[in-house]
């Protein structure tokens, strides 16, 4: 069976942020997307899957971002086991441990932006004043003050996507999966994208990109590429 091994990251300094991958594999009915993958993300450390499309990377995505489950393997985020776990250790997970930066921004559209924006503060003991001041903050750092109460809806594709790079600074997971996140944007979106990203890089964060932008490949610190993968 073809096996994958990303570029082993061997900081000495292991955090917790970091994922760990060991004989995943996965099969759409007959079909074998994927088998025996083993990856290590380190914390600081950026991982770009790459590959054709229907290769199965934001598959990858998904089960490492606890949306889906593998046929086989383990997954480990910040140290602890995701594979036959309770749903509430899962919800737990995905609460305070990963963060997605998905293409339909999974945000709440008849939500105002502040609602959506609170999501992020959900399990943690912040008063309101405290939430609004890292609301302002966070907004002011992806170039959307006074966006708080628009209703997310008729905000552009762009500036939704600024939304949840925002909420995802609030939250600021240990572990970060983002499928396609330059997707339609603009230069000055990507680049947004781009320096958020690296921010919760050097804050810990262990990032999984799935992309086929050779920029946001270029910029990850290692590459998973599944056009080696059988299929
Ligand atoms: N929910 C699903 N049910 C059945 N098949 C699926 C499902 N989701 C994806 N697939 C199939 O699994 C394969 C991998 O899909 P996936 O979206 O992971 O690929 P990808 O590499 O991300 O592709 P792209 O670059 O086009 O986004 C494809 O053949 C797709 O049709």
């Amino acid at each position: 069976m073809t096996r994958v091994e990303a570029t082993k990251i061997t900081s000495e300094d292991q955090h917790p942020g970091a994922m760990s991958v060991r004989g995943l594999t996965k099969k759409r009915g007959d079909h074998l997307l994927w088998a025996d993958l083993h990856v290590d993300v380190s914390a600081g450390e950026s991982l770009a899957i790459t590959g054709p499309s229907g290769a199965g990377k934001s598959t990858l995505l998904n089960c490492i971002g606890l949306l889906e489950h593998a046929d086989a393997g383990t997954i480990e985020l910040a140290g602890t086991p995701t594979i036959g776990i309770s749903r509430r250790r899962r919800r737990q997970l995905l609460r305070d441990t990963v963060g997605h930066l998905f293409q339909n921004y999974g945000l709440v559209e008849s939500w105002s932006v502040d609602a959506n924006l609170n999501v992020a503060f959900i399990g943690r003991r912040l008063t309101c004043q405290e939430k609004e001041g890292r609301r302002t903050s966070a907004l002011g750092r992806v170039g959307l003050r006074g966006f708080g109460n628009r209703r997310t809806y008729s905000l552009s594709g762009g500036e939704q996507q600024r939304v949840a790079l925002a909420r995802l600074l609030l939250k600021s997971p240990l572990v970060v999966v983002a499928d396609e996140p330059s997707a339609a944007l603009d230069e000055h979106n990507v680049a947004m994208v781009l320096s958020v990203l690296d921010e919760l890089r050097r804050r810990g964060c262990a990032i999984v990109i799935a992309t086929h932008d050779v920029a946001i490949a270029d910029w990850c610190t290692h590459r998973l590429d599944l056009a080696q993968e059988i299929r």
